[in-house]
């Protein structure tokens, strides 16, 4: 699987102090995980985490899941030694916390070569910044950190997070503009299963690749929201089918439940299916 067709539905984030937490995630059903030495980690507990996390590493086990380390930031005393203590691990990528500018990405590219990076969307400056560091080269994919930009902000969010939506569009816009994967930011109340399904569809809706979590009790309805639905893959085929036909017949343009459907509806129909194919491999 490419980078590009490789499912991102759920992102769940493991802090890399609970030992017990890493274990069981071996056996959960997220697309990826997101090990964290930064903010789930306290002071006193960070070097005992990275030393667990590179164990962990090395044991194995995590099968197909994206594996991806958030390191602590360069301005502080654990970020270069986090970086140390990953290299060589079997790892898809290294995440960059509070990423203000290409040139933080740049920091970190030169510390590691050929690691993926991706970068958390989490400050004001970041977002003002978002091309320059989606276009960085060695970027992959973003992730959002919503609590973090709300609290930089002084915003209150409220139901269907209009407070934040210019930053999560310039983000995604950003994302989007380099071929970069990109992720909705978390929904705290885990306990909450309505309002957890509630903002996945509102980040699926606005494009998101899928949703970082906090819980795996997260992780099911994530799942679903961000797959193909039944009726999304029958549509899909459905317009495939009749413009192939239009075509066939020397036309440009087919109709398919009374909308208009064109090669560019063609283009999106084929990434669906392709999206629908890559989660059934991964689920076996
Ligand atoms: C939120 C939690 C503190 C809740 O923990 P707990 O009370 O232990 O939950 P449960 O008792 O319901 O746990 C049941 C079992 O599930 C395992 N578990 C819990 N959480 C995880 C997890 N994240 N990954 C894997 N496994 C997990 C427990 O070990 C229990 O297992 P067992 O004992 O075998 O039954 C806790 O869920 C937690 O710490 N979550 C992660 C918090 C975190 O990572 N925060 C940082 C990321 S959020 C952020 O920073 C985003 C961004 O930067 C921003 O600014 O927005
Ligand atoms: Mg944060």
């Amino acid at each position: 699987m490419t980078q590009s067709t490789r499912p991102v539905r759920s992102v769940l984030y493991i802090p890399g102090s609970k030992e017990r937490a890493l274990d069981k995630a071996r056996g959960l059903a997220a697309d990826a995980i997101i090990f964290d030495l930064e903010d789930a980690v306290t002071p006193d507990a960070k070097d005992a985490a990275r030393a667990t996390l590179r164990a962990e590493l090395d044991k194995g086990g995590y099968g197909e899941r994206m594996k991806i380390v958030r390191i602590n930031g360069f301005d502080t005393v654990w970020g270069r030694q986090d970086v140390e203590a990953m290299d060589g691990a079997d790892i898809d990528a290294l995440l960059l916390p509070k990423v203000n500018s290409a040139y933080d990405l740049e920091t970190l590219a030169q510390m590691i070569p050929d690691v993926p990076l991706w970068a958390m969307m989490e400050t004001p400056e970041g977002v003002l910044n978002a091309r320059e560091i989606a276009g960085h080269p060695r970027l992959a994919g973003i992730v959002m950190g919503t609590n973090d930009l709300v609290k930089e902000l002084g915003c209150r969010v409220s139901a269907g997070r209009p407070e934040i939506q210019t930053a999560l569009q310039m983000s995604l816009i950003a994302a989007r503009s380099a071929g970069a994967c990109i992720v909705d930011g978390v929904y705290n109340a885990f306990k909450d299963d309505d309002g957890l399904r509630f903002e996945c569809g509102q980040g699926r809706d606005l494009g998101f690749d899928g949703k970082t979590l906090i819980h795996p009790a997260q992780i099911d309805i994530t799942n679903e929201v961000f797959a193909p639905s039944k009726a999304d893959i029958d549509l899909a085929r459905r317009q495939i089918e009749a413009f192939d036909a239009v075509e066939a017949s020397g036309q440009g343009v087919a109709v398919v439940d009374g909308k208009i459907v064109e090669n560019l509806h063609i283009v999106t129909a084929k990434a669906l299916l392709a999206k629908a194919e890559a989660i059934a491999n991964l689920e076996g």
